[in-house]
C-alpha cells in the first residue's frame, strides 16, 4: 500500500491510499479519515460509496464530513467508483465504464476481468483497511450517494449483520426497472435479468429489508428523480414493515449541496449506531 498524501483536518488525518487489487486487477485509491480518538486505538468506521462520474475525492472534498466524523470519533472510507487505468475498459458515456463501477461483479466482457466492484468493497478492501488501520471491525455502518447510495442499501441488506446501520443520499433504488442501472447491468452482467435482482435494492428490500436502523434523504428538486425511483423503495420498505425513515427533503437536487446539507444528520444516525 502506497500512502499518496496525509492531511490533517479537524484533529484527525484525512488520508488518501492507494493499493494493488488483485479483483479488479489495477491499482485502486481510497480516501480514509481517521479522527484524533483512533491515536488511542480502534474506532468505528463508516463506508462513503460515491455516486456516477465519481473518484475517491468528490466526497472527501465536497460532502463536509470529516468534521461530524472527527466529533463523533468515527472513521469514514471514501473508496473509488470503479477500476481505472489504460489497460481497463471504458465506455463513452458517463454512466458506464470507469467512474460508474455499480458496485457488482461483472461477468461480460469486456468488463469482467476489472470491473469486480462487490467484492472489492465487501471482500478486499475491508482485509486493507482492518489489517492496516485502528479501525473497529465490529463497528461498521455504510452509506452512500446516488449509484452510491444503491451500492450501500444492496450491500447492507445482502450482508445480514455486518452492518449496524445503513443510510442513503437520492439511491439508486430499484435499477433493473429504470435507465440508471438496465443499461449497465446487460452491459456487466448479460441479458439474463435473473443475474440482475441481488443488485437492486427494491427486491432486496421486498425480499428480506435491513436487521437495524435505516435512513434514507432524497430531494424533491432532485434533477434525476425519475432515474432514482425512490417510489418504489418507499414502498418495499412500508410493504415490508421496515423501521426507519424515509425523508423528501423539499426543494434540494441531486447535489454535493443537498449531501453535505444532510451529513451532520446522517454521521450522528451512524455514529448513535456504532458506538452503541
Ligand atoms: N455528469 C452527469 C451527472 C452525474 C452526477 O450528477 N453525478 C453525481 C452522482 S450520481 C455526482 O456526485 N457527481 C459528482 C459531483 O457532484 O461531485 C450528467 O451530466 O448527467
Amino acid at each position: 500500500m502506497k500512502t499518496v498524501s496525509e492531511s490533517r483536518a479537524f484533529g484527525g488525518v484525512q488520508g488518501v491510499y492507494s493499493h494493488p487489487s488483485a479483483l479488479c486487477d489495477c491499482d485502486m485509491t481510497f480516501g480514509l479519515f481517521l479522527p484524533e480518538q483512533a491515536e488511542d486505538g480502534p474506532v468505528p468506521l463508516l463506508w462513503y460509496l460515491s455516486g456516477l462520474t465519481c473518484t475517491h475525492q468528490n466526497a472527501m472534498d465536497k460532502s463536509g464530513a470529516q468534521r461530524w466524523a472527527a466529533e463523533a470519533g468515527i472513521g469514514i472510507v471514501f473508496p473509488d467508483t470503479s477500476p481505472r487505468g489504460a489497460g481497463v475498459a471504458d465506455d463513452a458515456a458517463f454512466d458506464l465504464g470507469q467512474g460508474a463501477g455499480f458496485y457488482v461483479n461483472a461477468t461480460e466482457d469486456p468488463w469482467e476481468p476489472h470491473f469486480q466492484m462487490w467484492d472489492y468493497i465487501t471482500d478486499e478492501l475491508p482485509d486493507v483497511l482492518f489489517s492496516a488501520f485502528p479501525l473497529a471491525e465490529v463497528a461498521q455502518g455504510i452509506t452512500g450517494h446516488s449509484m452510491g447510495g444503491h451500492g450501500a442499501l444492496t450491500i447492507a441488506m445482502s450482508f445480514p449483520g455486518r452492518f449496524r446501520s445503513v443510510s442513503a443520499f437520492a439511491p439508486i433504488c430499484n435499477p433493473t426497472a429504470s435507465d440508471w442501472g438496465r443499461k449497465q447491468f446487460s452491459a456487466y452482467l448479460g441479458k439474463d435479468e435473473s443475474a440482475w435482482a441481488a443488485y437492486d435494492a427494491t427486491l432486496l428490500m421486498r425480499k428480506r429489508g435491513f436487521d437495524g436502523p435505516m435512513l434514507i434523504d432524497q430531494g424533491t428538486a432532485d434533477q434525476f428523480l425519475d432515474l432514482l425511483k425512490p417510489e418504489a423503495l418507499a414502498e418495499a420498505m412500508a410493504a415490508r414493515r421496515q423501521g426507519g425513515s424515509f425523508r423528501m427533503q423539499k426543494g434540494y437536487d441531486h447535489s454535493y449541496f443537498f449531501v453535505s446539507t444532510f451529513m451532520e444528520e446522517h454521521v450522528a444516525f451512524h455514529a448513535a449506531a456504532l458506538h452503541a
